[in-house]
């Protein structure tokens, strides 16, 4: 784990810990015996650390720290580094996060290639540097820096690091030689004013000032966090407290933040999130034996909000775009919106004005399918109406070259019926881009029966190239996003029905981390749209919509969102929907007693008692219901894993990580309990479909002990597989 070699007067320490040389128990440990060695070794004049392959060192190993002793043992190797007689330099390429710089910091110099990547990322996982990290950047950087950096957890690259003093030298080539040319200048040099621990944070005098300013920042950026304000505490520790005080402070802190739940719920968001892109088929194909076919040129047909976004993200990346329209002022008009969604990218710097107008020579507009004869991949993206889309996926099957991609973006239709329009279905997928296309990261990814395992390689890697989480499904109707949240939204407005407002509802979510409530999203992206839809299913289902309803084909309903609708109110759009909306302030949502007194309207109509919700009832409603419906995605295989459902709702709905998603939220208050209150609720709500408690998650509750999320889908009934 440690390669320990001496080269002339040089002990150099190779941590080789593949993939990212994570600080393990046995590096550490080879690290500490390393610098004992090369004390006791005479032919030794300086120590340099380095790291083996493509990085330094990536900080602790997050896995570990669900085991007891986490962390144990860093703190003592940081001060035996500090406390050697002789000079330890770090020497950085690749990454140094977390224990990683923590490391570099306990060492006496620190040079470093120009294209490392340093930070303290904790924070991310809901955590604090807590290997003296709060205590050592600011005695290097002074604390405006060290705050910043420590409470957001930004990767800042070497230039950054070596103006705040962090590095002593950077270098263009191999970091390894530069540090052995850098030993010859500090051999021999005394080493107590190079230990952090001995020295001062200089601008101490005005930490309190300073941190009040990144405390208000912070409240407003991390709504609900714990762990930006305790790391910002533990900075401005580093300049009340001794040294020792402020460590010992640290660690508290640390302790106190590695056994909360946010800090649990996020560290399994890191790794849920890794996961998903590992997918796999029921026929063995997966990620790591399917070769994706190289995508060179693209075709997106539709040239609404969806198209356009697609568009954009795909053009972003460098990816030749011919976007078809039939009707040429809609075209025009897109190519206009693209070209302005650029130069705001432009604005914010995420991009140059080189960038944007190369990525706007990527795009070519053009009017009829014919122009997609010879693209390797084409994503249709017109409105949701299975008839129109199997005719156009009819004709581009004859009109595009036979290794074409064929992919649909749909958010509800079965892949198989869109497939069964070509001699191509092989070649046929679906991808679920989330509104709006060009920033929300999600991508499901749908496979059908005959979808090939390199199609699902290539729409998962090109997924990759634009910047999106891949989630790959199996086809069902409305897939696991739209199928997962239909009984969350469901819910949400019968509650509203029987006795709470839009505002309360919303509130209980929000306060439970929704970044915004199902009524003010539904505001956002229209009513008029939802009540469309309906009106499409209806009609495929030969039925006639009646406002005075609560049932339809034995399914509780509710047509409050269709009253709405009917009074002209369709969001945010028209000023007025589940609230109103100023002209002076047209995004922020008013409680407005119009739509009380239409639902109190509605309820005396239709004979409904109205009577108080607890907010816990909310929060259970909601999520149980998402989470039984889940279980049923899991079992039908839909689904391959947990996680995956997790990843979609923070992507695609904006659940919050540090709640980990529907599955993990169930995995902490326990599956017995979720089970017994679906079960209550399945009896309250006979005519609700969604709360027939799921087998999958019966047979689960049913054990005498909590089964881990891993082990979920083992239980799964072979008859199902
Ligand atoms: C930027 C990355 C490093 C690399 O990104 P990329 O190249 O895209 O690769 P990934 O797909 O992300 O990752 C590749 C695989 O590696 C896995 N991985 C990555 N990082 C880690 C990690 N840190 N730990 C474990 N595994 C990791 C990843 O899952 C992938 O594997 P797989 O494909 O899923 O199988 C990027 O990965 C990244 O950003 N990583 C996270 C970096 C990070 O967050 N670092 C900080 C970690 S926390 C830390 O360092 C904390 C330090 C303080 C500890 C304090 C302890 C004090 C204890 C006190 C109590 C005891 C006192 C006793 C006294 C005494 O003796 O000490």
């Amino acid at each position: 784990m440690v390669d320990y070699s001496v080269d002339r007067n040089l002990a150099i320490l190779g941590i080789n810990n593949p993939p990212v040389n994570a600080l393990s128990f046995h590096v550490r440990e080879g690290l500490f015996n390393g610098i004992k060695q090369a004390n006791a070794d005479r032919r030794v004049e300086a120590i340099v650390i380095t790291g083996k392959g493509k990085t330094y060192c990536s900080g602790a190993d997050i896995r570990e720290f669900s085991i007891p002793s986490a962390g144990k043992g860093l703190v003592t190797l940081g001060h035996r580094i500090e406390d050697s007689d002789k000079p330890v330099i770090s020497a950085i390429h690749g990454n140094a996060l977390g224990g990683g710089l923590e490391i570099a910091l306990f060492s006496h110099y620190r040079v470093a290639n120009k294209n490392a990547k340093i930070g303290f990322p904790e924070v991310l996982i809901g955590l604090l540097p807590g290997a003296e990290g709060t205590i050592r950047l600011p005695r290097v950087t002074g604390l405006a820096f060290a705050m910043d950096a420590i409470a957001s957890g930004r990767r800042f690259d070497a230039q950054e690091a070596h103006k705040h003093g962090i590095l002593d030298t950077i270098c263009d080539g191999d970091v390894l030689q530069e540090a052995k040319a850098f030993s010859k200048k500090i051999i021999g040099q005394p080493l107590d004013q190079r230990r952090l621990s001995k020295t001062h944070v200089k601008d101490a005098a005005d930490v309190d000032i300073k941190f009040e300013e990144a405390l208000a920042q912070i409240k407003r950026k991390y709504r609900g966090l714990i762990a930006p304000i305790l790391c910002l505490k533990s900075v401005r520790n580093s300049a009340k407290m001794s040294f020792d005080e402020a460590a010992a402070e640290e660690m508290r802190l640390f302790g106190e933040l590695l056994t909360s739940s946010q800090s649990i719920g996020l560290r399994y968001s890191f790794f849920a999130e890794r996961s998903a892109p590992k997918w796999k088929l029921p026929c063995g194909a997966c990620a790591d034996n399917t070769t994706p076919v190289d995508v060179k040129t693209t075709g997106v047909i539709g040239a609404g909000t969806m198209g356009s976004g697609i568009a954009v993200c795909l053009i972003r990346a460098g990816i030749p775009v011919i976007l078809v329209e039939k009707n040429q002022k809609m075209l025009d008009q897109a190519i206009k919106t693209i070209s302005r969604i650029l130069t705001g990218s432009v604005k914010l710097n995420r991009m140059t004005e080189k960038q944007r107008e190369h990525s706007l020579k990527l795009l070519k507009g053009a009017s009829t399918l014919d122009e997609l004869a010879g693209v390797d991949m084409v994503i249709e993206a017109v409105y949701e109406n299975l008839e129109l889309k199997r005719e156009i996926f009819h004709q581009l099957d004859k009109i595009c070259k036979s290794s074409t991609l064929l992919c649909s973006n749909t958010s509800t239709l079965d892949i198989d019926n869109i497939a069964s329009a070509t001699q191509r279905p092989d070649k046929v997928v679906g991808t679920h881009f989330f509104a709006p296309a060009y920033i929300m990261r999600l991508l499901e990814n749908v496979y059908g029966t005959k979808t090939s395992p390199t199609t699902v390689a290539t729409v998962m890697e090109l997924g990759k190239r634009i910047g999106k989480i891949c989630v790959l499904v199996k086809t069902c109707y409305a897939f696991v996003a739209n199928r997962t949240n239909q009984p969350f939204g469901a819910e949400a407005s019968f509650m509203v029905e029987e006795g709470a407002l839009p505002q309360d509802v919303d509130t209980v979510l929000e306060n439970f981390g929704m970044p915004m409530g199902p009524f003010k999203v539904s505001d956002l992206s229209g009513i008029d749209v939802g009540w469309r839809i309906r009106q499409e299913v209806a009609k495929a289902l030969g039925l006639k919509l009646t406002l005075e309803t609560r049932y339809r084909m034995g399914e509780r309903i509710t047509t409050l969102a269709d009253r709405l609708y009917e009074m002209g109110r369709y969001g945010i759009k028209t000023g007025k929907g589940w609230y109103r909306y100023e002209p002076t302030n047209p995004r922020k949502p008013i409680p407005d007693p119009d739509v009380a007194k239409m639902i109190q309207k509605h309820c005396m109509d239709m004979g409904i008692e109205r009577r108080n919700i607890p907010a816990q009832e909310v929060i259970e409603r909601c999520l149980f219901s998402a989470i039984n419906e889940s279980f049923r995605v899991l079992e039908q295989r839909i689904a391959e894993k947990p996680e995956d459902i997790d990843v979609i709702w923070q992507y695609g709905f904006s659940f919050p990580r540090y709640g980990g998603g529907p599955m993990f939220y169930a995995s902490q208050v326990g599956l017995k309990k979720v089970f017994e209150k679906i079960c209550i609720f399945h009896e309250q709500f006979p005519y609700s479909s969604h709360w027939v408690p799921s087998d999958l998650l019966r047979k689960l509750a049913s054990h005498s002990t909590e089964i881990p999320m891993d082990k979920w889908t083992q239980f799964i009934s072979s008859s199902k597989l």
